[in-house]
This record gives structure tokens, C-alpha cells and sequence, in this order.
């Protein structure tokens, strides 16, 4: 259990802050801390951006009605997912090419992530290996596959990230090619060409034995050859439950039928994302494709999500609309390239003051007793 007292926030918040606190401010920060390339290769969506805008759109359709005088001066935030429990409802997002915004890319935000108990999730497409980022922080850690071309590459990076400690194997299913980001090809910019992304590739027996010569530019090649496998199925994700005993999540599920089919598969969790409108644009913002995947999976594995979750008050309505934890994502990374590792840590400071107000404000204090929070859509 996890005991936060509703007023703590008040006085620390002030002290030693070298972050903006608002979400927008913090963005205009990164963008003056980053090349306009990398800036644009965070903050932009695919195509037009028209998912983008409406994972934040949608937030403002849902509002919470609040049920008060019932004494919140100490809140339980804590949650149990597959079998751990966590302080706080909070996930930290797969963000690839993390080095982008700070050199200690990986290692700064694991570490950071550590002082809160807060999951990391390391991407296939991280900056440094899997064993390096799991011996840089005694802090929980998942493990995000991108599926090779090559399946023993996959097979491979699980393997390792089991051995390296790692508690959980998050597949992403939306990304199985690129989205069509217009900001980063009009700038030509790919951050796995500048080498960015290429920790776990770099380290790994099985995906060298298929390069011709080991040298930095064909390691980039072979990534690029490797990382998008449009021919991925449920056939893939069948023989991965063999191959692994860690629980497996599905990212990138919006879909309810698949929300079915990942449930009948015997997958442990699912995440409700459209990867921050980042892979096919126009698709349903996550917030409002989220209560009805929660309504047909009915409890029977838990739901997380992603994609526009800004402030407190964000994570509590998707909490409230049947959530299980949430991913946070761009803001962790605006924070790093701002202030690195100090940074992460003053954003996650922040962050969970604004939840533990917004919860204390909607007169719960159980997390488990969010689900029961009334809340009205437009
Ligand atoms: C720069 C960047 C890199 C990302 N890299 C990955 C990745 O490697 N694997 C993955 O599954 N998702 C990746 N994502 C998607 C995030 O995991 C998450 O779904 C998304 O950031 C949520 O949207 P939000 O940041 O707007 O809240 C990336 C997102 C960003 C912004
Ligand atoms: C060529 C695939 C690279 C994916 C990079 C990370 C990612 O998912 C993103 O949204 O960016």
C-alpha cells in the first residue's frame, strides 16, 4: 500500500523546480533544447495529425463529476499487475532513440523511474543494450518488441531481457511499418541513422551473424531491414507465449474484437494507444476507443493506456473510464531533453502531485474506487 497525504504537494513543488510545470511550457522548453529535427521527430504525428489532436481533444469531452465530503486526507495509489505491486498507476512509455535528447538517454529515465517504483518500458529501438539499461537502476523494467523480420532476433531479445530481470514483454502490433510522418521526411531526418537506436542490435549474436561485415552503417542497414515485419499475426504472438514465461502485453490494441482475440490468445495485458498518433493518422483518438474495449474484456486481463495523457486530471479520467494503469509518454521526454535525468525526476515529482490532487479533489482515495467515479462524455 501506498499512503500519500492530499497536501503534501503544496510546499514542495515550490522548492528546487527547474522545470516549467505546464505541459505546453515544457514542450516550447524542449523545443528550444533539441535540433529542430529531433524537436520535430517527438512532438509530430503522421500525416496531417488529425489523431494527434484528437487524443487531446477528446480529454476535454470527458469530465469527471465529483463525490465529496469523504475525508481524502490520505490517498492509496498503489496497483497490483501481474502479480507485483506498484506505488503509483503510472507506466513509463517504450520511447525509442531516446539519446536524441540527452546522452544518458535510457539509463536517465530507468533511473529516474526507480525513485518512484515506476515501470520503464526499454524499447527494441533503445539507445543502449538491455543489459546495460537493466543493470542501471534496481527499478522495475518491461521489455518492448518491435517483431523482426528475422523471428530469432525477437526470440533473442526476450531471452535477454528475462535474463537481464526484466518482468514483462510489451509486443507493439501498431507499428508493423512505419507511419507516414511528413515533419521527419521533409527534414530527411531517421534518428536510427544518426545510431540512436541500435543498443540492443549492436549487442545481439543473432542479428550480427546476419550482417556481412560489422561496421556502423551496415548495423543501421540491417536495423532498417529488420525492424518493420508487416507480415505479423497471432500465429506470432501464439509462439511467443511459448517461447517466454514473462507476462505478454499487447501495444497498440483499439479495436475491441482484438481486445477479444487478444484475451482468447492468453495474452496477460493489453495497452489502448495509437502510439500518440504517431503510426496511421485519422485513427480513434485511445480515450475514446477505451471504454469499450474495457466493457468486452470485463475485467478478465488488466487494460492499460496511452497516448495524451498531459496532467493528472488526464489520468484520472482514463482511470475512472476503466484503465488499469497508464503510459506516460511525450512529457517524460520534453523533461529529459531539458534537464536529463534531474528533469524526468522533477516532471515525475510534479506529475504525481497534480494525480494525487486531482484524485483528492474527486473525493476518492483508493484507486481501486475510481472505476466507480462518475464520469459524463459529450
Ligand atoms: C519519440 C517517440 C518514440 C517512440 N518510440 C516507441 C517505441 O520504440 N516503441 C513503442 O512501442 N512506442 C514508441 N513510441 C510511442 C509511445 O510508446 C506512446 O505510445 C506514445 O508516446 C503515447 O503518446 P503521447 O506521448 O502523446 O502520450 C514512441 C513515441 C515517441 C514520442
Ligand atoms: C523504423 C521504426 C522505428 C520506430 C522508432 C520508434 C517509434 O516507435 C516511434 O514512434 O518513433
Amino acid at each position: 500500500m501506498s499512503i500519500y497525504k492530499s497536501n503534501d504537494y503544496i510546499v514542495q513543488s515550490i522548492e528546487g523546480n527547474q522545470l516549467p510545470i505546464s505541459y505546453e511550457e515544457l514542450e516550447q522548453a524542449a523545443k528550444a533544447a533539441l535540433s529542430p529535427q529531433a524537436f520535430s521527430y517527438i512532438a509530430s504525428g503522421a500525416g496531417a495529425e488529425e489523431t494527434a489532436h484528437k487524443n487531446k481533444n477528446a480529454f476535454q469531452r470527458y469530465s469527471i463529476v465529483p463525490k465529496l465530503l469523504n475525508d481524502v486526507s490520505e490517498l492509496d495509489t498503489s496497483i497490483s499487475l501481474f502479480g507485483k505491486t506498484y506505488p503509483t498507476p503510472f507506466v513509463l512509455a517504450p520511447v525509442g532513440v531516446l539519446k536524441q535528447a540527452d546522452e544518458q538517454g535510457d539509463f536517465a529515465v530507468t533511473r529516474a523511474a526507480s525513485k518512484f517504483g515506476i515501470p520503464f518500458i526499454q524499447s527494441t529501438v533503445s539507445s543502449f543494450s538491455i543489459e546495460e539499461v537493466g543493470q542501471s537502476s534496481d527499478g522495475p523494467k518491461w521489455f518492448q518488441l518491435y517483431w523482426t523480420s528475422l523471428e530469432d532476433i525477437s526470440f533473442s531479445f526476450v531471452k535477454r531481457a528475462e535474463e537481464a530481470g526484466f518482468e514483462a514483454i510489451v509486443v507493439t502490433i501498431d507499428t508493423v511499418t512505419l507511419g507516414f510522418r511528413e515533419k521527419d521526411l521533409f527534414h530527411g531526418y531517421s534518428p536510427l541513422a544518426h545510431g540512436y537506436g541500435q543498443g540492443n542490435f549492436e549487442s545481439d549474436d543473432v542479428f550480427l551473424s546476419t550482417l556481412d561485415e560489422v561496421s556502423n552503417s551496415a548495423i543501421v542497414d540491417g536495423i532498417i531491414k529488420q525492424i518493420n515485419y508487416p507480415a505479423l499475426n497471432w500465429s506470432h504472438i501464439e509462439k511467443l507465449k511459448e517461447k517466454t514465461s514473462l507476462p505478454i502485453l499487447l501495444k497498440g490494441v483499439l479495436h475491441p474484437d482484438d481486445a477479444l482475440r487478444a484475451v482468447d490468445c492468453g495474452v496477460e495485458g493489453l495497452i489502448v494507444s495509437n502510439h500518440g498518433g504517431r503510426q496511421l493518422d485519422g485513427v480513434i483518438s485511445s480515450v475514446d476507443a477505451l471504454p469499450e474495449i474495457v466493457n468486452v474484456v470485463n475485467g478478465k486481463i488488466p487494460v492499460l493506456f496511452d497516448s495524451g495523457v498531459r496532467r493528472g486530471s488526464d489520468a484520472l479520467k482514463v482511470l475512472a473510464l476503466g484503465a488499469d494503469a497508464v503510459l506516460i509518454g511525450r512529457p517524460y521526454v520534453y523533461s529529459l531533453a531539458v534537464h536529463g535525468e534531474q528533469g524526468v525526476e522533477q516532471f515525475l515529482t510534479t506529475f504525481l502531485q497534480d494525480f494525487n490532487s486531482s484524485m483528492t479533489l474527486s473525493g476518492v482515495k483508493d484507486i481501486n474506487q475510481l472505476k466507480q467515479m462518475k464520469i459524463v462524455h459529450d
